[in-house]
């Protein structure tokens, strides 16, 4: 049976899998890290993607392959096809005073809130592509004048991949498109004016292809998938049906469902993206959440097993310690200059235990707040599917459905945005109306009963935080 490859293409590394077109069977894989940073040269993710494709014995032999990548990334191209500077990432915040202009460019206000959710299904923040134009032409416009095409990383990446033979060969899909604020998923087009809106003029965009149109072919013929937003390509590899909630603790934390209907969510807590498959894909999404673990490690000096083992000997609401996650700023709410906080310290919480438990636990209740979120723009949620490099935490896993208040299934662990690109490039090689089914293998469920004393003391401590320090 011929092999096809995914890519994932994630804030912090590339990973590539080659498996079975037919059965999902993984043949291989490799991976390499990204640099940190909210600003990067996306000549680093080719390198990376280099490097993960060769350990992953190449693409020669694929019939087909795709690339999921971190979603809203602005790429700046010039005319001749050149970066015009480093992308600005997603997690990036430094537009977040261009989101509060945009906003107020429509009507400002609840008004202006509710004209972008019903044009593009989303109310722009700093992470969408259209807020870091906007920055662009206001604070760097010697950059902004040279911009030809603006683009997204898994955009640039199958642009790459497929020979970059001018900015006029940019494609993109659905998913990806409804990340940066000028697409709409309920009419399926872009929206120039409110591209011109940010940037004064209208540089071009990539062509949104279908689910299992081809963006392009590589050196041998093979076709490039037209891609996917990272969320929407795990939706995908962890084979999630309308109705399916899954949460995924990555860099960031998202929660997000399969809907048959697009959302547009005025208060811009629920952002009303698009899916892989022609769906919807409505998405809550945190600036912290593996993070918050690395970070409790290393103030703990403790590997992330070690941490696990910690928060689990603690008790649940690690007897009122609370952490509130906002170590990068925050996304959802919308506090992109707020810092973390540690509430409740006594003589009795301040061990090295409690703080592990409140950073679990703290790091979940924000993502708890997600669903309430996703609830009240109508998903029933029944159980959690959990991803993500964070759900290979045992802490994690067992605090979840104490914190969710409903059943966790967790796959395998694994790459699932990439078997979710993958499962796109087996569906644009063997045809048909939906993508080949593939086992995610044995999944795990956890039950635990609800602690609603946790998410209480979180709701207490979540409003008592200060911003940044100002340089
Ligand atoms: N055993 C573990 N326990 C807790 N976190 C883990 C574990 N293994 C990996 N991680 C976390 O997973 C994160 C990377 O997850 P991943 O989903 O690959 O992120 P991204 O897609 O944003 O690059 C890292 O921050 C790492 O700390
Ligand atoms: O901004 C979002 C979703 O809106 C993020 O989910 C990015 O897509 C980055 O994803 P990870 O690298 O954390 O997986």
């Amino acid at each position: 049976m011929p092999l096809v490859a995914g890519v994932d293409s994630s804030t912090q590394s590339c990973k590539v899998v080659v498996r079975d077109a037919a059965t999902g069977e993984l043949r291989r894989q490799g991976r390499a890290p990204h640099p940190d940073g909210t600003e990067v040269d996306p000549a680093a993710w080719w390198q990376a993607l280099e490097t993960a494709v060769g350990q992953a014995g190449g693409l020669a032999d694929v019939a087909a392959v795709s690339v999921a990548g971190q979603q809203h990334g602005m790429v700046c191209l010039d005319d001749t096809g050149q970066v015009v500077r480093p992308a600005l990432l997603w997690n990036d915040t430094r537009s977040a005073g261009a989101a509060d202009e945009l906003i107020a460019d429509l009507g400002g206000g609840d008004a202006g809130r509710r004209a972008w959710a019903g044009a593009v299904g989303s109310v722009p923040v700093a992470s969408f592509t259209v807020t870091k134009l906007r920055w662009l032409a206001r604070h760097e416009p010697q950059h902004a004048d040279r911009v030809a095409a603006v683009c997204l990383p898994h955009d640039w990446l199958t642009w790459r991949l497929g020979g970059a033979a001018g900015p006029a060969a940019l494609a993109t899909d659905r998913s990806d498109a409804s990340g940066t604020g000028y697409w709409s998923p309920a009419t399926g087009d872009y929206r120039p004016d409110l591209l011109e809106l940010a940037l004064g003029r209208q540089p071009a965009v990539p062509s949104v292809r279908g689910p299992a149109e081809p963006a392009g072919a590589l050196p041998h013929g093979a076709p490039i998938g037209p891609g996917a937003g990272d969320n929407a390509a795990a939706a995908l590899g962890a084979g999630a049906e309308a109705g399916d909630v899954i949460v995924s603790i990555g860099t960031s934390g998202t929660v997000f469902s399969v809907a048959d209907v697009p959302t547009a969510d005025h208060t811009g807590t629920v952002a009303g993206f698009a899916d892989a498959t022609g769906r919807y894909l409505p998405l809550v999404c945190t600036l912290n959440a593996a993070r918050v673990l690395d970070a409790a490690a290393g103030m703990l000096r403790v590997d992330l097993d070690e941490l696990s083992d910690l928060a689990l000997a603690a008790p649940a609401g690690a007897d009122g310690l609370v952490l509130v996650p906002y170590l990068a700023g925050e996304r959802t709410p919308n506090r992109p200059e707020a810092t973390g906080a540690v509430h409740g310290l006594t003589l009795r919480t301040a061990t090295a235990a409690h703080l592990a438990r409140a950073a679990v636990e703290g790091m979940l209740c924000a993502l708890a707040d997600g669903l309430d979120a996703l609830r009240a723009q109508g998903a029933e949620v029944r159980r959690v599917v959990l991803v993500g490099g964070g759900a290979r935490s045992a802490a994690v896993r067992a605090v979840a459905p104490q914190v969710f208040g409903v059943p966790v299934l967790v796959p395998p662990p694994g790459e699932y945005v990439a078997d979710g690109a993958a499962r796109q490039a087996a569906w644009v090689a063997l045809g048909g109306a939906a993508p080949p089914t593939w086992s995610t293998g044995r999944t795990e469920r956890y039950d635990a009963p609800e602690v609603p004393a946790i998410r209480a003391r979180y709701a207490e401590a979540r409003e008592r935080i200060v911003d940044q320090l100002r340089p």
